[in-house]
């Protein structure tokens, strides 16, 4: 069995995989980190591999304490991955971006690849039928939008998430819910129309904190698999065992 670990720069999931069924999913803070751990650890006994893919700032040693129960695999950018990296910038390239892009490539083979994950960030990843990485594009997820607005401007609250009642907001609250709301769902479906531009045939990963709820408000219709980026980790760490 595999624990996978996805450290976000909002939160932390993880998932236990008995080759590729997710038999329990897990999302917590970092404060509760070893203690969460510990306790996955104790109920499933037969996990041997503890994969982590951290965007965040804890790294690697935060899971040098599990070494005596499991085999710790940290990924980075030096591990072998299933796709040719175009990225100029190789090395600065998230390594959950990475992950997606694998899973994407293990998945759904001799295809292109589009994957949009919404979480802290929105990353748009693409992978094209001959498994080359071309990159995508970075921009702020829902909640920072939300943040960005009260922390740089003197006179906007703090909102949460609302549905817009009306793209034509008529008070300071609705204009901020449709400018953040459907500004969030009209980006996600401009870059989907501009890959559709310049491929004819591509298909369409959405995952991330925010993906159900984009899922139904997207012009383009897509499956959302909120767990791709876990399931993309199990699939890249059985890659890499076979490959390394
Ligand atoms: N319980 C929750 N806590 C925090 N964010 C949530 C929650 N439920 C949905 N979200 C949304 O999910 C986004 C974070 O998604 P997630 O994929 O967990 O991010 P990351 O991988 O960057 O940590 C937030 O921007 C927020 O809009
Ligand atoms: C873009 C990100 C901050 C997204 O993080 P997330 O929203 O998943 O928490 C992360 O993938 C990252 O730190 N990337 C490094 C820059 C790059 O990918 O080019
Ligand atoms: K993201």
């Amino acid at each position: 069995m595999v624990l996978t670990i996805d450290v976000g720069n909002t939160r932390i999931k993880g998932a236990v995989f008995e080759n590729n069924t997710a038999l329990e999913f897990f999302v917590f803070d970092k404060n509760e980190l070893e203690k969460r751990i510990k306790n996955i650890l104790n109920k499933f006994e037969k996990v041997t591999d503890l994969v982590v893919a951290s965007v965040g700032n804890i790294g690697k040693d935060s899971f040098l304490v599990f070494n005596n129960v499991v085999n710790v695999c940290f990924l980075t950018n030096e591990d072998c991955f299933p796709f040719k990296n175009k990225y100029a910038t190789p090395k600065t390239l998230g390594i959950d971006r990475i992950v997606l892009a694998s899973g994407a490539t293990l998945q759904y083979p001799n295809q292109n690849r589009l994957v949009i994950d919404a979480g802290t960030c929105i990353t748009y990843d693409f992978v094209d039928e001959n498994d080359n990485y071309l990159g995508g594009a970075i921009s702020p997820g829902l909640r920072l939008r939300y943040e960005a607005l009260h922390n740089y401007t003197a006179k906007l609250p703090l909102l949460t998430f609302e549905e817009p009642e009306r793209y034509i907001g008529n008070s300071t609250p609705e204009s901020m819910h449709s400018g953040v709301v459907n500004g969030f769902v009209y980006e996600i479906d401009g870059f989907i129309d501009q890959y559709k531009t310049d491929y004819l045939n591509f298909i369409i990963i959405l995952t991330g904190g925010d993906a159900l709820f984009l899922a139904k408000r997207l012009k383009n219709t897509i499956f959302a698999n909120s767990n791709f980026l876990l399931e993309s980790l199990n699939q890249t760490f059985q890659y890499k065992i076979n490959n390394d």
